[in-house]
Order: structure tokens, then C-alpha cells, then sequence
């Protein structure tokens, strides 16, 4: 957990030896960057401090005068279910900690072991904390259905509930510092979904975009990290990398299902540690930056094939969200039609042109495997294209055909609906069923689903009539 979160979060420690209070103190300062630190030496004031302030984990003694800690455990777990408590006892018994944790405890620990274990639980407990936090202010946003800063999202396009759902999400993880993993096809938006959960993250350093598709790990390292002078032959200058680019900002790392196993280990760490070797550096560099990884891929299969570790895919998907692809929100396309025949006649110095009526219609029957990308290359592409007022259908017809064609190398054969058939139609079946097929695509409308398979609208009604009969 980095410390930007948990430093906000309360801690309580409970116990008669200010030694032990003072040095514990320290170091969650020290170690962890735990400032909001609050000490009792008076168990008897425990549920008055509770009541008050808003403390999300207490480091509690189990022998105190007055009120021993197992005494005060069940009541607060009792009034304060939301709060962690972690039993730290001088007694290392089994039996004693069992109890403690059926009375409620989260975690136990014994006080001669070494301090880091402690502050890792301490961590540990907190991250729980935030993530429950987190939890509750997702349910809340998203049945409640509003957005706080619609703003944040205005260069998206959608009327889609799904994808609505999705910026509220969006907006209750935001300020999270945990990584964020957005997954989704190619061109489906993904990049403007991790810009929008920047803006919203209140952060005050920038948005540092890296594609490691393809980045060996020597490259990736150097990128993100960067390295000292001397630290290679020609490295006469010390570079920044990425990661230091995006302090107290967002590290946006694309394509995150292609980095190697290696690179990966090092992802991990800085996750992990929020501190990095830059290359030839013999000490650690730390920075605040919150990971907001993407990819087209299926991670978890690849987690499962062992191409991508198993604990950086559970880092990376503490929040997560799947962009949906655009043939399961047919209901954008009209609306981002009209967005990017504005956005293309803008860019191209032209009129906006005036679609035909039936071109949002002729869309809706297109899968769009490229998704928006593929969609917004079609509209410039046509007004590109385009001299009349009234904007040509031909180049997206000429779009979709293409894109139904088999990719070079493959066999139409391949994609034969027929092939494999064990009794083939005869002519007329197979006519009247790629009639009725056109017709459906076509929602009903004739001169359309006649353009979709090429003959005229007279021949098609003509054999609609026909098929009535
Ligand atoms: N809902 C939308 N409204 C407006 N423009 C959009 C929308 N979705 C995507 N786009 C546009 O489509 C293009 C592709 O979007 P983007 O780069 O965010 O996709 P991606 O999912 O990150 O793709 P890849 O996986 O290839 O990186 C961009 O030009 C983007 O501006």
C-alpha cells in the first residue's frame, strides 16, 4: 500500500508503557509514512477516544492495569465492527491468540518479533479498511446512479446504462491510490476511461502514458525507471524515467498484458514498495504514483497459462473495469456518428455533411471488430471523401464489406456458411434465408437490407412478395 492512503487513515495504540507507544510511533512514521497516529496509555479512555476520532485500526496490550485488552476486544469489536484491532501481547501463546481472534481481532502479533512484521500488518489491516471504505462508496454511487463530476467524462460518448454504471464506479475508485486495470477490446475507449479516472483522482501531477507492448525488459526498465550517468556505455547523461514523469500523477501503462515475466517482477516491486532502482543505482528512489494499467487481453488466462504473474495480476486488478465492446451498446452509434462526422468535418476544414437517414441504421448491422477506433476511421474516411451535401453511403458500405472479407491468406472457403453442412439448402432456401437475414439486420427497412446484399430494392420486395405467398 503506498503511503499517500494510508497516512490518512487513524491509528490507535493502546498500552501502559509509553516506551512502547513512543517507539511504535516512530516507527509507523518512519517506515510507513503513518503521521495520523494517536496514543492511550489509559485503557479505561479506549472507547471514549473510539467514539471521537475517527481511528480505523487499534494496536492493542493485552496486560494492562485497570482493563485488560481481552476485557476491552469484544467491546470494541461489539460498537466498532468497522475498526481493525491487532492484539500486540508480550505472551506468545497459541491459546491466547486463538481466543483473541474469536473475540474479533484481525491480527495478533507478539511484541519481540521484529518490528517490520508489525508495520506490515499494521498495512495489511488498512488496506483492508480502505478497500471496505471503497466498497461502500461504490455501492452508494452506483445505486444512487448520479455522478458527482459528469465533467470527467465528457470526451466519452454513450448513452449506454452499462457503461453509465462504469463512470460511477469509475468516480467511487478514483481517489483510490490502488491500481486501477481497465480491460476491453481493442479501440473500445480504454485510454479515455484512465484519463477520465486521472482527472477525477484530484492528483496534482500529470498523466504519463506508456505502451510496454513490445519494451524488452532492459528498454522497460530504462523507461519507466530510467538510469544514472555511467550506468551503461552512452549513458554520459542521467535520464528520468516514466514513473518519476508521473510523480503525484497517474502511470498509465498500456497494453500491460504483453510485459514480460522479468519487467514484470519489477512492476511488482514499485507497486509493492512505491520505491525503484533507476539503472546503476545503488538506492532506492521513491515516488508517489497511482498505476493505471489496460489491456486487450484475457489476464486472467494468462495468469493461469503462467504468463503473467499470479501476484501482480491481483495487485493490478484491486479496482478493475471491462469497457464494453461497441456491438453490445448499439445505441452509441448514432449518437457517435453525429460526434465524429462534427469532430471529422472540423478537423478536415469541411461543412458537417448530412447523413442519410438510413446510415445509423446501416451501422447498428456492423459488428465493428475495431470497435470505436473502427467506426470514427469510417466516418473520416467518408468525409474525406465526400462533396455533396448529403453525406455517400458507398464508403461505409465499402467498409463493412471489407471488413466481412476473410484476411489475406485465408480461404473463403474457410468461412463458407455452408461448409460442414450435412444437407445443403437448395438455391431458393439459400436465397429466401439471406433475404430474411438482411431484412433482420436491416430492422425491417427494405432499400437497406437490398444495399446489404447487393441487388435492388425492387428485386427485394419483389421476392418478399414472393416468400409471403
Ligand atoms: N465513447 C467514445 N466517445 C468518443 N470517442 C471515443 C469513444 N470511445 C473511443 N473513442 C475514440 O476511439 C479511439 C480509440 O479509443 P482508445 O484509444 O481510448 O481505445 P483503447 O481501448 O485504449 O484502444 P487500444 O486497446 O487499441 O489501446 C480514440 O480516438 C478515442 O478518442
Amino acid at each position: 500500500m503506498s503511503e499517500g492512503s494510508a497516512a490518512a487513515f487513524g491509528i490507535l495504540l493502546v498500552d501502559d508503557e509509553p516506551a512502547w507507544l513512543r517507539s511504535m510511533s516512530l516507527a509507523l512514521e518512519r517506515s510507513a509514512g503513518l503521521r495520523h497516529v494517536v496514543t492511550c496509555q489509559d485503557p479505561r479512555k479506549v472507547m471514549e477516544i473510539l467514539a471521537g476520532d475517527d481511528i480505523a485500526v487499534v494496536l492493542l496490550d493485552l496486560t494492562m492495569p485497570h482493563l485488560s485488552g481481552e476485557d476491552l476486544l469484544p467491546r470494541i469489536t461489539t460498537e466498532h465492527p468497522d475498526v481493525a484491532v491487532i492484539v500486540v501481547s508480550g505472551l506468545n501463546q497459541v491459546e491466547t491468540a486463538v481466543r483473541c481472534m474469536r473475540l474479533g481481532a484481525f491480527d495478533y502479533h507478539v511484541k519481540t518479533e521484529e518490528e517490520d512484521r508489525l508495520i506490515a500488518g499494521v498495512l495489511r489491516a488498512l488496506r483492508m479498511q480502505e478497500l471496505q471504505r471503497e466498497n461502500v462508496e461504490v455501492a452508494t454511487r452506483l445505486l444512487s446512479g448520479e455522478l458527482r463530476h459528469p465533467e470527467a467524462f465528457e470526451g466519452i460518448v454513450t448513452q449506454d446504462s452499462t457503461m453509465r454504471t462504469l463512470f460511477a464506479y469509475v468516480e467511487a475508485v478514483a481517489r483510490s491510490p490502488q491500481p486501477l486495470l481497465v480491460t476491453g477490446e481493442s479501440g473500445v475507449g480504454k485510454e479515455l476511461v484512465a484519463r477520465a479516472a486521472h482527472r477525477l483522482s484530484g492528483c496534482a501531477g500529470k498523466l504519463v502514458a506508456v505502451n510496454v507492448a513490445g519494451l524488452d525488459d532492459a528498454v522497460f526498465a530504462d523507461t519507466l525507471f530510467g538510469h544514472v550517468r555511467g550506468a551503461f556505455t552512452g549513458a554520459d547523461q542521467p535520464r528520468r524515467g516514466m514513473v518519476e514523469e508521473a510523480e503525484n500523477g497517474t502511470l498509465f501503462l498500456d497494453e500491460i498484458g504483453d510485459l514480460s515475466i522479468p519487467s514484470q517482477v519489477k512492476l511488482l516491486r514499485f507497486l509493492q514498495e512505491g520505491e525503484f532502482f533507476p539503472l546503476g543505482a545503488d538506492r532506492p528512489r521513491k515516488v508517489r504514483a497511482r498505476v493505471i494499467a489496460a489491456t486487450h487481453q484475457d489476464l486472467a488466462a494468462k495468469e493461469q497459462a503462467g504468463a503473467f504473474r499470479r501476484d501482480l495480476y491481483y495487485r493490478l486488478r484491486t479496482h478493475r473495469v471491462r469497457v464494453p465492446p461497441l456491438r453490445e451498446r448499439k445505441d452509441d452509434i448514432p449518437l457517435l456518428l453525429e460526434h465524429f462526422l462534427e469532430e471529422a468535418a472540423r478537423s478536415l476544414g469541411k461543412k458537417r455533411p448530412t447523413p442519410p437517414r438510413q446510415l445509423a441504421q446501416l451501422l447498428q448491422t456492423h459488428d465493428f471488430p475495431g470497435n470505436v477506433r473502427e467506426l470514427r476511421a469510417m466516418v473520416f474516411d467518408a468525409v474525406s471523401l465526400h462533396k455533396d451535401r448529403v453525406l455517400s453511403m458507398d464508403a461505409f458500405l465499402e467498409a463493412i464489406g471489407r471488413a466481412g472479407e476473410p484476411p489475406p491468406g485465408e480461404a473463403a472457403s474457410d468461412r463458407n456458411p455452408f461448409a460442414g453442412a450435412e444437407r445443403l439448402p437448395t438455391f431458393d432456401e439459400a436465397l429466401e434465408l439471406l433475404v430474411r437475414e438482411a431484412m433482420t439486420r436491416a430492422g425491417g427497412n427494405q432499400t437497406l437490407a437490398a444495399r446489404l446484399i447487393g441487388i435492388s430494392q425492387p428485386a427485394l420486395s419483389k421476392r418478399l412478395k414472393a416468400y409471403r405467398r
